[in-house]
């Protein structure tokens, strides 16, 4: 089936419309960052840089660690850009663009969000970094695609609607394979996705908020002795999009607040330094 001209669309020179990239221009593995100047805090560590471009706020620069390709991409802020930057990287990957036709042969690609993120659990301290085993999507996104989900997945869900009935979410788990190579050693939890920044996220800086006791409502729930830990505006819908599209992908949280003492790190750059050159190093000698 040909992939119309409006549901995919492609540059004049054929890259893809938002991420401006071709084909030869990603490699298999991929960090996402949400900051577009976080993008070079990562490639500054690659021994050789070979592309580099931008549209908006999507920059990619991919290169090589030793041996290993990569390439590393800014999404902006939200789950809004998840699914512009998942699309379009699946597009280069799984579509033939010249025909404008799925390919019979896929290709899954390996996906890692570094991200920052705050905590809502005091075991999870400023400055350490969390590995979301779930992301829980408080956004509307994966409300638009068909997929199922696993049978923890729907065990985490009925739990969600049981103890936190006035929030509707999806959930899907990170790639247990990424797990074992990159964060074997890190703290775990359960990563909610938030709409927004302010509200989404129970702050209120004027306008009152219709959830007052939305941090400790999601600090209380508890599956099984799982808890929500940490919050932030990506991770869902990064587990869910690539759960649809065939791809492995997790989250690793650099935490830089603390919403119950109501404090932020005096050295977020530190931490998300640490959490770059972890990757890094883990991703190359993996392979
Ligand atoms: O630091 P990044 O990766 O952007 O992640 C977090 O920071 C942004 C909010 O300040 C949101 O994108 C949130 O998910
Ligand atoms: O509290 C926080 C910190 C970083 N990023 C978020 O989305 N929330």
């Amino acid at each position: 089936m040909i992939i119309s001209e409006t549901d995919l669309i492609l540059n004049p020179d054929g890259s893809v419309y938002h991420l401006n990239l071709l084909p030869a221009e990603i490699a298999e593995t991929i960090i996402t960052v949400g900051d577009p100047d976080r993008v070079a805090e990562v490639s500054k560590h690659f021994d050789r840089i070979e592309v580099k471009k931008q549209k908006r706020e999507f920059i990619t620069h991919t290169g090589y660690v030793g041996s290993k390709r990569i390439s590393v991409i800014s999404t902006g802020i939200g789950t809004d850009n998840i699914d512009i930057v998942f699309n379009e990287l699946d597009a280069l990957v799984n579509v033939n663009i010249e025909t404008r036709t799925e390919k019979d042969h896929k290709t899954s690609l390996e996906i890692i969000r570094i991200g920052t993120s705050g905590s809502l659990q005091s075991h999870i301290a400023i400055d350490s970094l969390l590995f979301s085993s779930f992301g829980i999507g408080f956004d509307t996104l994966m409300n638009f695609y068909e997929f199922e989900n696993s049978n923890n997945e729907l065990m985490i869900l009925d739990a969600l609607k049981e103890q936190l009935p006035a929030f509707n979410p999806y959930v899907f788990a990170a790639d247990s394979s990424l797990k074992k190579k990159l964060a074997f050693d890190m703290l775990e939890g359960m990563t909610v996705t938030c709409s927004g920044f302010y509200g989404p996220q129970g702050r209120s800086v004027r306008v009152k908020n219709q959830h007052p006791n939305f941090i400790h409502q999601l600090k209380n729930f508890n599956y099984n002795g799982f808890l929500i830990t940490n919050l932030e505006m990506e991770t869902a819908g990064i587990l869910g999009m690539a759960h649809v599209l065939g791809h492995k992908a997790c989250s690793i949280n650099a935490i830089l607040a603390s919403r119950l003492e109501q404090k932020f790190s005096t050295n977020p750059n530190a931490i998300i330094e640490k959490a770059i050159k972890l990757v890094l190093e883990r991703l190359q000698t993996s392979n």
